[in-house]
């Protein structure tokens, strides 16, 4: 019997998704006679002491991994669950991504006071957010609204709704979801009015290239059919070379092939990607299909920079 190191970041909802998947993988090892047990290593990262301050500000991709990683390149900890939104493009060298399970809700959720939805919040509404994609759409999409710096776990964001005075948040629906607050919802957002972060609501899985065993088990928990949409996703943010820390979203789904005699008709993604500039003044959107997501996630990335979106990027990067 083996167990497994699993590292995690202290929030709740860290603790959360790791308990989940913890859940998820005894069940395969269940099922598939795998003798494998768990155990959760606590963490704190450099993202989790600054939690107060703006991220954008602090700059620096995979703010909340890096202590992670090492402690997995050290032998300390064997696996870690990321939200796959937080995951910077490229790994360390000797680790790799061991799985994506199933995708969660994609989508962004409005929390208002009062159930207003986001078209029935007053003129001037306050809404908190601390992130440039949310507010550079919401701005496009309702001049009017005040946007606010929102900084936190999503507990502490939640309280915020009510101590500062706010009229609405704006969330990611999977960590509400994870946590059983999903009664908190208001309103899921369109993707017209805000297209998702990159692998919002999907969960990657770090562990060692070499770590063959755990490696095996991770494959049986792997969902292809959310890995190549997010896959898509990323590659289209790596050529942005972005992070979460600007103004750029994406999101990937299955459509029907229509152009096909095959009677279960085929599948192929379609990718939308946006780039916005933070005060919504102009929304750079774009949206193809096909069947290779590595492709697509550049194609529709090389559209965006045909039409400015790198000095879009670069200013607010300035
Ligand atoms: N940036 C923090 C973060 N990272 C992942 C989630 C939610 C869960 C997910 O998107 O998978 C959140 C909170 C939020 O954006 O509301």
């Amino acid at each position: 019997m083996r167990t497994i190191k699993v590292g995690s970041r202290q929030s709740a909802l860290a603790l959360t998704q790791t308990g989940h998947v913890i859940n998820d993988l005894r069940q395969i090892c269940e099922r598939e006679g795998l003798a494998f047990d768990f155990e959760v290593h606590k963490i704190v990262t450099k993202g989790d002491l600054i939690l107060d301050v703006t991220l954008s500000k602090v700059g620096g991709k995979g703010l909340f991994v890096k202590e992670i990683e090492q402690a997995m390149l050290d032998h300390k900890i064997d696996m870690a669950v990321h939200s796959m939104k937080d995951m910077p493009s490229e790994l360390p060298e000797g680790l790799i991504n061991g799985a994506v399970p199933r995708r969660a809700d994609p989508r962004d959720a409005l929390i208002s006071n009062g159930g207003l939805t986001l078209d029935q919040l007053p003129e001037g509404a306050r809404v908190g957010t601390s992130s440039l994609r949310r507010s550079s759409q919401l701005k496009a999409y309702r001049p009017d609204l005040q946007l606010e710096s929102l900084r936190g776990n999503i507990d502490s964001r939640l309280r915020k709704l009510e101590t500062e005075g706010l009229d609405a948040i704006i969330l990611a629906a999977a960590g509400l979801y994870r946590m059983g607050w999903e009664d908190r919802i208001t309103e899921y957002l369109s993707e017209t009015a805000c297209l998702p972060a990159v692998g919002q609501g999907a969960l990657g899985i770090e562990c060692r290239e070499d770590d063959a065993e755990l490696l095996h088990l991770l494959q049986l928990y792997n969902d292809p059919e959310t890995a190549e949409p997010v896959l898509a996703e990323r590659r289209f943010l790596s050529v942005l070379n972005g992070g979460c820390q600007v103004p750029i979203g994406a999101h990937a789904v299955w459509v029907p092939e229509e152009d096909t005699d095959s009677p279960n008709g085929q599948n192929k993604l379609q990718l939308t990607g946006m780039v916005g500039t933070p005060d919504g003044g102009l929304i750079l959107k774009e949206a193809l299909t096909g069947k290779d997501p590595v492709r697509l996630g550049e194609e529709v990335a090389w559209r965006l920079i045909e039409r400015g979106a790198e000095q879009i990027l670069a200013e607010v990067r300035g």
